[in-house]
């Protein structure tokens, strides 16, 4: 009798959508597919006689019709990404006497050319899109606000209050922290709450111009200033920020010749192009960024005092990552919304397992590197939850569960080693300062990283 039932149910099925260009499954409450049509077993390239029963994310990428088939919650003209592109579907639950019983599933176009095209005409539209976003960002360059500054750490909230009170002046601001814990982030959050908001903000990776190109990039040149310049000469970064702010990222890397110029800049509100004969007015506010101690690199002439002075008018210190552990959760949670919207790969959350190695390890990369790992973990993964397994390797061995001691002996170096381990990670492998802050002699810790292979 059931399975009369049965075969009547799959008969009325393919009668009413046997024929149809559209692309139809039919899941059971427990999202196990009951019906699958032709057209959806051609689009996704699956044979049809042995689809049935397979539970729906085995068959269909992306998918969340269990899920619909679980919650009874309709999803009307759902972005979904099958094979790198995406499809519309709607996602409705079937109800039997107050009960949801399973789910139907519609792909919102008659074939997959006319998908192709519609599917082309969006991402022309969000090419385009993204161009009229650069065009905005050029003429202004700063893309973040404050509000993009994910955080419960009262430390780096109260930064945020630092910057809401001081960014409307013009003073310069000197942000310091590692590398990866947002000192991009803060500038522009800077010039968008500052009165020159509306005017330029242009960035220098002071790191990344040539010892012998950097007069040049940043105060630019006159026609025929050298051999190789361009005809009509270049306007430098200065005067492309006049009126706004200049970001002057991984200032510890800034040549002292041109450390003088700035300097020079910043007191007599004038600079000097190369090969030119007269000084250029310009009104800009500096916001500079460091990894590096800037003291330090006084101290050893490779950083000109007056310049710190200058710059350090107001300082921000955000706090490396793994200082703020609680952070760590909202971030991931943040990131993975923002990994998903651009990848198109809805994943939702991350396993128990996950969450507890995101917390113990040290992030010496910080935001970046939780990004990354994200980003990575994203790509690998198969449903909707980060697992473990997809972490990558190197997160992996770090999290390895070790071995349960037995001997007084045995508990006591397995401390030893995971403390030393720790240390030395935090004073990212140097051994003098890990020595120093475990309290011991350096040829003492060498003997112990040799012992314990570390
Ligand atoms: N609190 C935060 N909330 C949200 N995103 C963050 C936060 N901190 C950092 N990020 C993100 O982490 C990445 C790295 O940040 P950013 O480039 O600002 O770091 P940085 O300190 O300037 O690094 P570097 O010194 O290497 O230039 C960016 O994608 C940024 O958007």
């Amino acid at each position: 009798m059931l399975s009369m039932l049965e075969d009547y149910r799959n008969q009325v099925l393919e009668t009413l959508f046997g024929n149809v260009e559209h692309c139809i499954v039919v899941v059971d409450r427990e999202g196990c597919i009951s019906y699958m049509n032709e057209s959806y077993c051609r689009f996704i390239d699956v044979d049809q006689t042995t689809v049935k029963g397979k539970h729906v994310t085995d068959v269909i990428e992306n998918t969340r019709m269990h899920i619909v088939a679980d919650t009874g919650e309709e999803e009307m003209a759902d972005l979904q990404q099958i094979r790198g592109d995406y499809m519309i579907a709607h996602r409705i639950p079937l109800w039997e006497n107050g009960e949801v019983i399973g789910a139907l599933g519609m792909v919102l176009f008659r074939d997959t050319d006319e998908w192709k095209i519609m599917n082309t005409h969006i991402k022309d539209l969000l090419l385009e899109l993204e161009t009229y976003r650069n065009q905005m960002q050029q003429q202004n360059g700063a893309k973040y606000s404050l509000h993009d500054i994910i955080t419960s750490s009262p430390d780096v909230l109260q930064l945020k209050e630092k910057i809401r009170k001081t960014a409307h002046s013009d003073v310069s601001v000197l942000l310091r922290g590692e590398s990866g814990t947002g000192k991009e982030l803060f500038a522009h959050s800077i010039h968008h709450l500052s009165e020159r908001s509306t005017k330029p903000f242009v960035k220098v990776n002071c790191a990344a111009i040539p010892e012998d190109l950097i007069e040049a990039e940043l105060f630019g040149y006159q026609d025929g200033a050298f051999t190789g310049a361009k005809k009509g000469g270049k306007p430098g970064k200065f005067q492309l920020a006049h009126g706004g702010t200049l970001f002057l990222d991984e200032i510890g890397d800034m040549p002292l010749r041109a450390q003088v110029k700035i300097l020079r800049a910043l007191q007599e509100g004038e600079i000097e192009a190369v090969g030119a004969v007269h000084p250029q007015e310009v009104d800009v506010r500096i916001i500079a960024a460091t990894n590096q101690s800037l003291e330090e690199m006084i101290q050893d002439q490779r950083f000109r005092e007056d310049l710190f002075y200058r710059i350090n008018v107001v300082q921000i210190d955000i706090p490396p990552l793994r200082t703020r552990r609680g952070d760590i959760k909202i971030l991931s949670k943040y990131l993975l919304q923002k990994v998903s919207d651009r990848t198109g790969k809805r994943v939702e959350e991350f396993s128990k397992a996950v969450e507890d190695v995101f917390y113990k390890y040290h992030w010496p990369g910080n935001v970046r590197e939780l990004e990354n790992v994200i980003e990575s973990a994203v790509h690998m993964t198969d449903g909707e939850t980060v697992q473990y397994e997809d972490l990558p390797a190197h997160l992996q061995k770090e999290s390895a569960p070790v071995p349960e001691a037995e001997t007084l002996k045995q508990i006591v170096e397995q401390t030893e080693k995971q403390a030393i381990q720790k240390v030395l990670k935090e004073a990212d492998g140097d051994k003098s300062l890990a020595a120093k802050r475990l309290g011991i002699g350096k040829s003492s810790l060498y003997d112990k990283v040799k012992k314990y292979n570390l």
